[in-house]
């Protein structure tokens, strides 16, 4: 999934076109749709797969309207935050279930989070527990946490993750990181990819490398 973390819609339109059939999701967060909204996602669905990382955080009642909001927008994922508990979670999911084809996650402990990497594991694993057993279909977190979460959730338990650099890249703001090969390894089911990708001087070029190192360590 490539970020569309860019200002407006002619950014964002253009980095999709370069990214072409290579790349099967877009994700669009929270600069870009407070910037352009539904249209905006309307146009990038005609060609991709969207993942609406708004990551929901409000009472029950509002996170259930924004999550069936989401929906009628026909993306195929979108996310509230795990911090938000089980009744938001629940309530959520509830909503999220008149809508098959979107599949709905929780973030667990974001990977620009300072905590210690081990606590980080603790509260991610419990997080996703508690999205599983509301009834979402996966979590966002780091490639640290994906093993035991796939290990206490199931294999089907979708996981999501951002935090992804390779060959000496800056970590910029994010704290728990892995690169594309060591993502597959671990059992990610969905990398997440912004700004080694939107930022580089050639963007096709540098997620056709991330796409050979995801390759490089799958096991036939
Ligand atoms: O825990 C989280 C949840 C979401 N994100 C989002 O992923 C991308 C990562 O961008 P990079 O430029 O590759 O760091 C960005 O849109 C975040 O909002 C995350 O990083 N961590």
């Amino acid at each position: 999934m490539v970020a569309l973390d860019v200002a407006d819609a002619d950014a964002a339109l253009a980095l999709r076109d370069q990214m072409g059939d290579s790349v099967g999701w877009l994700k669009i967060g929270l600069r870009l749709f407070v910037a352009e909204g539904p249209q905006l996602v309307a146009a990038v669905r005609k060609t991709h797969k969207v993942f609406l990382d708004l990551k929901f955080h409000d009472i029950p009642n509002t996170v259930a309207q924004a999550v069936e909001s989401a929906g009628r927008l026909g993306v195929e994922m979108v996310n509230v935050h795990a911090g938000g508990g089980m009744e938001m979670l629940t309530a959520a999911a509830q909503s999220g279930a008149r809508f098959p084809g979107m599949k709905l996650i929780a973030v667990t402990v974001l990977t620009s989070d300072p905590m210690p990497a081990a606590e980080a594991a603790v509260v991610a694993l419990e997080r996703a527990k508690m999205a599983r057993d509301a009834g979402l279909d996966g979590v966002v977190c780091s490639v640290h946490e994906v093993e035991a979460i796939k290990h206490a959730c199931g294999a089907d338990f979708i996981t999501v993750t951002p935090g992804i650099r390779w060959g000496g890249q800056d970590q910029q703001d994010q704290k728990r990181v892995a690169d594309p090969a060591g993502a597959i390894r671990a059992g990610s089911d969905y990398l997440v990819v912004g700004r080694p990708i939107i930022q580089a001087e050639d963007p096709h070029a540098a997620a056709m490398q991330a796409q050979a190192m995801m390759r490089s360590a799958v096991v036939l």
